[in-house]
């Protein structure tokens, strides 16, 4: 497990801020879940965070490492991700991509261990995916590929793993089970979801972002009020608890008729 910190994470684009002063922290262990309507920046913020694009400005720890500083190497073995739809896997079964997962620990030309083959076997297991690990990649469904790409990322063993959208695909029993198994690894998880209910369940902490901003960080309670989802969403909601597990639960009413005079002070 480790912990993930970032510090005024800048990102720009053909002069366009998609980030902006971003302050984050996903403690040891946790699952932190990254909220925001479309285009508010969470795709980008993981991208960052995984190493595939250089802030502007900012810092990005691992534990006390900057991620500069962490090595290919290193990184390639501790840190697993997670991306939306995938369909780079051309020619290979299920089980030869969650063999993928090995790949940071091997030689170049180094056969699979015996240790190896059954770490791969657990993750495919745990990912309820064993039964089509001989078939082609390419003829998965949406939620089979979402399954296999977890189990993938589990095989690593990794110290912390990020996912983009993780359940947009599953069927309301894997998205369940994979938020259960995510929240029982002991991995640091930080995770892009679009479902509030599911972050509220699940989440140690939430992050929302809004336009490129943190409009709010902590606890699903303290963060997901009715307010802080009018003014980001623009969604009108009630927030109460579930009677029967104290579960906290996000009604929606509606959408407010304009998502700008949502935002503004009343009288204005
Ligand atoms: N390379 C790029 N060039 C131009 N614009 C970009 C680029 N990458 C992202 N954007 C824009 O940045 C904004 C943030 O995109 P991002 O994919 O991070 O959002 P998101 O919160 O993940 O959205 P969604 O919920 O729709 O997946 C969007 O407006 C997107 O169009």
């Amino acid at each position: 497990m480790g912990r993930i910190t970032t510090t005024r994470l800048s990102w720009s684009v053909k002069g366009h801020r998609l980030l902006d002063g971003i302050d984050m922290a996903a403690p040891d262990g946790k699952t932190v879940g990254l909220l925001g309507p479309n285009g508010s920046g969470k795709s980008t913020l993981l991208r960052l965070l995984a190493g595939l694009r250089r802030p502007d400005t900012g810092t990005i720890r691992y534990d006390d490492t900057s991620l500069d500083d962490l090595g290919r190497r290193v990184r390639a073995r501790r840190l697993a991700v997670v991306e939306q739809d995938v369909s780079a896997h051309h020619h290979v079964n299920v089980r030869q991509v969650v063999e993928l997962g090995r790949t940071p620990f091997r030689g170049r030309f180094d056969a699979l261990t015996e240790r190896d083959r059954r770490i791969v076997d657990a993750a495919l297991e745990r990912t309820e995916i064993s039964d089509k690990q001989h078939r082609s990649w390419h003829t998965l469904s949406g939620g089979e590929k979402q399954r296999t790409q977890l189990a993938r990322a589990l095989a690593q063993e990794p110290r912390e793993i990020l996912l983009d959208e993780p359940t947009n695909h599953l069927d309301i029993r894997h998205q369940l089970e994979l938020l259960d198994l995510l929240t029982h690894l002991d991995v640091t998880c930080v995770v892009a979801l679009h479902d509030l209910n599911l972050a509220a369940r699940y989440c140690d902490h939430v992050v929302v972002l809004d336009r490129g901003q943190v409009a709010a960080g902590g606890s699903p309670e303290a963060v997901l009020t009715p307010d802080l989802i009018e003014s980001v969403y623009g969604v009108r909601v009630l927030v109460d608890r579930e009677p029967a597990t104290g579960t906290l639960r996000i009604t929606y009413l509606g959408a407010t008729a304009d998502r700008t005079a949502a935002t503004q002070p009343q009288g204005r």
